[in-house]
């Protein structure tokens, strides 16, 4: 029904598009495909920093991300998980919406 064909359109309305060098970190932490909903680029993000061993092992609030492509993207060496803003910046840089 209508209501339904709506709920599908802006099911696909939170979708996301990566620009290439954010959705190669994507990639890299097992993503698929080349949109995603801000929660699954979050996710993945977290698994990039998780497998490439970025955070801190003592202090495992801190991402050391200097060297990688996380912190070109970023424009930072490092950065507290407690402070997201920079991340959220990035991302506003680094995302497009995937609205057809
Ligand atoms: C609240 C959330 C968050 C989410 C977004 C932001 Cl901008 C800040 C903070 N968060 C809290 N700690 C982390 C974290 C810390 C160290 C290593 C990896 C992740 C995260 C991040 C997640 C995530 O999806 N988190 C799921 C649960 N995490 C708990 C922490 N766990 C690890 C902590 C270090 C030791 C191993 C477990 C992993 C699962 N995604 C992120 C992506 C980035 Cl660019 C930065 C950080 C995270």
């Amino acid at each position: 029904a209508a209501e339904n064909a709506c709920r599908i359109a802006l099911g696909q309305a939170n979708q996301v598009r990566p620009k290439l060098p954010l959705l190669k970190i994507l990639q890299a932490a097992g993503a698929q495909g080349e949109t995603f909903t801000l929660k699954e680029v979050m996710h993945y993000l977290g698994q990039y920093i998780m497998v490439r061993q970025l955070y801190d092992k003592r202090q495992q609030h801190m991402v050391y991300c200097g060297g990688d492509q996380l912190g070109e993207l970023l424009g930072l060496e490092s950065f507290s998980v407690k402070d997201p803003s920079p991340v959220y910046e990035m991302l506003k840089r680094n995302l497009t919406s995937a609205a057809v």
